[in-house]
């Protein structure tokens, strides 16, 4: 499905040229959820944005290449890769209100996402986008489609970029850090719908996280990055029971034990007289 092979990316800055990632490589199989974790500065957004063409003009691909479905989306001319960013791949960013934008509202964003790939009369792409919404449990999706993104939630606005992302029905859904930025509590929720959405549509599912925890629930495969690089890749459940570079068993270890794991029985701590 996506095939990373010897990715390196730098920026060019006031203090000269930096190397943000170097020699990465890695593969999403067809029908796979594939985590991409480490620490900040480790190189995982760089990644995916070298992947989708979404480096900032101060910054370059410099060598490799992100074969996906038999293409090279690095030497590919922009508004091709945007066509396929759009159609094939599902990009969810870490701030909803970011992806969403502030002035149109949330029916003309629908109707541009539609119109850039397909056309579709006004009163079909309504009900579509409609049908989208409930499909990502948007409470009020007539209210939410005459609406603008201030008005709502970090979880909703997220809800609806998640909609967009698949309003397409991309074969492979990039995800980077979609949580971080919201209320813990919904956090699962989002999760648990990126998850549904891609198994429903048979995608492959590329997702970057800190989180060790939400890469065992939700991934089949790991790719570990430190320093730029990429240190250990392999199935989940081989890299999480048997690491072979130290620093996934230092990340492993560095994982907070769930609260009630620390609490020796669910009646609550002993009462002292
Ligand atoms: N826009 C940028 N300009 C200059 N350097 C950058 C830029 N974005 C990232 N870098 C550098 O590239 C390297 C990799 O950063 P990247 O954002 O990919 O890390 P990350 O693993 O995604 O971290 P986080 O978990 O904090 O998002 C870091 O050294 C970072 O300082």
């Amino acid at each position: 499905m996506l095939r990373v092979t010897g990715l390196t990316s730098q920026f060019r800055g006031r203090a000269g040229v930096v190397r943000a990632i170097d020699d990465v490589t890695f593969e999403v199989p067809e029908g796979e959820a594939v985590g991409i974790v480490g620490e900040t500065g480790s190189g995982k957004s760089v990644t995916i944005r070298s992947v989708l063409g979404l480096l900032p003009s101060y910054g370059k691909v410099v060598s490799g290449s992100a074969e996906f479905e038999g293409t090279d989306l690095i030497r590919l001319h922009r508004s091709r890769l945007r066509e396929i960013r759009g159609a094939r791949i599902g990009f969810v960013a870490q701030n909803p209100f970011g992806s969403l934008n502030p002035v149109l509202s949330i029916e003309k964003q629908f109707r541009n996402v539609m119109r850039a790939h397909r056309r579709i009369s006004r009163s079909d792409l309504r009900d579509l986008a409609l049908e989208r919404l409930e499909s990502v449990q948007v409470r009020g999706p007539e209210r939410v489609l005459r609406g603008y993104a201030h008005e709502l939630s970090g979880g909703m606005a997220q809800r609806v970029v998640i909609a967009l992302a698949m309003l397409h029905d991309p074969s492979l859904v990039i995800a980077d850090e979609p949580t971080t930025a919201l209320d813990v509590t919904v956090q699962r929720q989002i999760l648990d719908l990126i998850d549904a959405q891609v198994k429903q549509g048979r995608r492959s599912l590329l997702l970057v996280t800190h989180d060790l925890g939400v890469v065992a629930q939700y991934c089949h495969r790991v790719v570990v990055m430190k320093s730029g690089k990429v240190v250990e890749t392999g199935l989940v459940a081989d890299v999480f029971t048997n690491p072979s570079h130290d620093y996934t068993r230092q990340l492993l270890a560095a994982v907070p034990p769930a609260p009630w794991a620390a609490v020796p029985s669910l009646s609550g701590p002993e009462v002292h007289r």
